[in-house]
């Protein structure tokens, strides 16, 4: 079932397109990672799903209804982002106290008990809380709101590493009794790579992979050796990219390992989720 399609998505800002006909579909019940470097459109893609700006062509499909501008369709969808939506002079609990009067999907109790184990105060303010507690409160909604779909633009962003852990964990194990959508966009790959299903690359306004990480991780692997056997076996190889480390050359590739020539030194190892993204969107040494 493709829960949010996604069809031939066009975004222009001026001369920039920051989307570029995009067309996929994030299905019903997977985690995603959504990745791309910086300006790839990621938030521009959450933010037209999110109905905060349209697209200049194409359309959203929600459980196969048009999404644009359709209030029915965007109580299913929540988007946690880094926009800054809330009073800022109003205390959190009665931040929760209000959506949980204008969202019958906000479970307040479970958002207390998020609240709690983070150790947010909710006697405080909105904007008395830190950086890295701003964005706890913002996940605690996010997490307590029981829709089909959510997005997380950056969740972590100020989080320190305990913190980062504990949402992870809480995210996953709520996710094991509350199957849904769930899609985040970070730059923090590793972070989520034991937590994501499917990643979904985008770069440059365009998806450049679509692909489950198991299968990611089971095709990718990263060769080395001296130079002139690395270049042998990568003659009909997918190389997705080099690194020269001292003397060695190594070389990632995705697709079936073959053989190595008898007496060669390759060796081989796994290749991981951010060095593959690297790799894959790197350009020009950027
Ligand atoms: N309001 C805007 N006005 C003009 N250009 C914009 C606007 N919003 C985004 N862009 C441009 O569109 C492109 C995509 O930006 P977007 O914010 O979607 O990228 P992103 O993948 O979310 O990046 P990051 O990871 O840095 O947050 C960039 O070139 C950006 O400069």
């Amino acid at each position: 079932m493709n829960a949010i399609q996604i069809k031939n998505i066009t975004k222009r800002y001026n001369d920039v397109t920051a989307l570029d006909n995009v067309s996929f579909s994030f299905e019903y019940g997977k985690i995603y990672g959504f990745l791309g470097r910086n300006g790839a459109g990621k938030s521009t893609l959450i933010n037209i799903i999110a109905n905060r700006i349209f697209a200049d062509e194409g359309k959203i499909l929600i459980d196969d209804v048009p999404a644009k501008e359709n209030m029915e369709v965007h109580e299913k969808i929540f988007c946690m982002s880094e926009v800054d939506l809330y009073d800022t002079s109003l205390k959190i609990k009665d931040h929760f106290k209000w959506i949980n009067r204008f969202y019958d999907s906000f479970n307040i109790e479970k958002a207390l008990q998020i609240a709690d184990k983070f150790n947010l105060n909710i006697t405080k303010k909105f904007k008395q809380l830190s950086k890295g507690y701003q964005s706890i409160f913002k996940l605690t909604v996010a997490m307590a709101l029981n829709v089909p779909y959510v997005i997380f633009d950056e969740p972590v962003l100020g989080l320190d590493a305990n913190h980062r852990e504990l949402f992870y964990n809480m995210l996953l194990k709520d996710y094991e009794s509350n199957e849904r959508t769930i899609i985040i966009a970070t730059h923090l790959i590793e972070e989520v790579a034991n937590i994501i299903e499917e990643v979904i690359l985008i770069d440059n306004g365009k998806v450049l992979l679509q692909e489950s990480v198991e299968r990611l991780l089971e095709t990718g692997y990263c060769v080395s050796g001296v130079a002139k056997d690395i270049d042998d076996y990568c003659k009909d190889k997918n190389v997705i990219g080099y690194d020269e480390i001292g003397g060695l050359k190594l070389a990632y590739v995705v697709g079936e390992k073959s053989q190595f020539p008898q007496g060669s030194n390759l060796q081989t190892s796994n290749m991981n989720l951010q060095k593959l993204f690297v790799k894959l969107t790197e350009k020009g040494g950027n």
